[in-house]
């Protein structure tokens, strides 16, 4: 038996277009990320890639980029499931900065472990910060323990990773073909898990906004081969330029 997992990290955002760390912020996409959005969903149409059922995060950006488009693909109907543990990593006090001010400010080799490091997370956020998501309703059921104040990709991990495996999976052995919309962190974080890529090298990975990410999973819901971008030389051209964030 073969599973279809199609990963989708939202389009291009309003923090991405000013090039600030966002994290938990709860901002909406661009207009180019709607665009980009509408285009996944012919993405998948075309490719007869038709989810039954969505996962994504509780953050706008994802859920935006998630209806608009299924709404292309006309999937509008299919159920849905979200969770924080599907969210962006948080950035700690990061949030809300400019990255090319970062980088100019701390200098490569911080700003890149503060960015792609697996266990370095940022200093954490304050909960009295504007950035801050303590009060947050949509987190009123998380425990204040469990509430992120800064995250390194391997907390991310450890919270996406049950999800994945009570949520996500049983979903997948029903023979559903599982669309996930996320972030380019916590799509990280499951690709690494996915394909086994080591603590080191994942930091050379960076997920393109906007393009499906198709895998095939055997029997112990482990890829059968490499994931597909749907559109590989637009994906190529997107996580060059996340990699290159920062520089002015
Ligand atoms: O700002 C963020 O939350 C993320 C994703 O947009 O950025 P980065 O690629 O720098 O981890």
């Amino acid at each position: 038996m073969s599973y279809t997992l199609v990963l989708l990290r939202h389009g291009n955002s309003e923090w991405n277009r000013k090039n600030l760390f966002t994290g938990w912020v709860d901002v909406r996409l661009s207009e180019q990320g709607v665009e980009e959005a509408k285009r996944a969903g012919e993405l998948l149409a075309e490719s007869g890639l038709l989810p039954d059922v969505l996962h994504t995060s509780v953050l706008t950006r994802a859920i935006q980029t998630a209806n608009l488009a299924l709404d292309v693909a006309d999937r509008a109907w299919i159920p849905v499931r979200r969770s924080w543990r599907l969210n962006e990593r948080h950035y700690g006090a990061l949030q809300g900065l400019d990255k090319a001010d970062t980088l100019e400010k701390y200098g490569p080799e911080q700003f890149q472990t503060w960015r792609r490091s697996f266990d370095t997370p940022p200093p954490p956020l304050a909960d009295d910060s504007e950035w801050s998501q303590a009060g947050d309703p949509r987190y009123a059921l998380l425990s204040d323990d469990e509430l992120p104040r800064t995250e390194a990709l391997v907390n991310v991990i450890e919270r996406l990773l049950p999800y994945w495996q009570d949520d996500i999976i049983p979903d997948l052995a029903d023979g559903k073909t599982v669309l996930v919309t996320a972030h380019g962190n916590s799509l990280r974080a499951l690709v690494k898990h996915l394909d086994g890529i080591s603590d080191e090298a994942i930091a050379e990975l960076n997920i393109p906004t906007g393009i499906p990410l198709v895998y095939r999973l055997g029997d112990d819901f482990r890829p059968e081969g490499p994931g597909r971008y749907l559109d590989p030389e637009a994906a190529a051209a997107g996580a060059a330029a996340v990699a290159a964030q920062g520089e002015k």
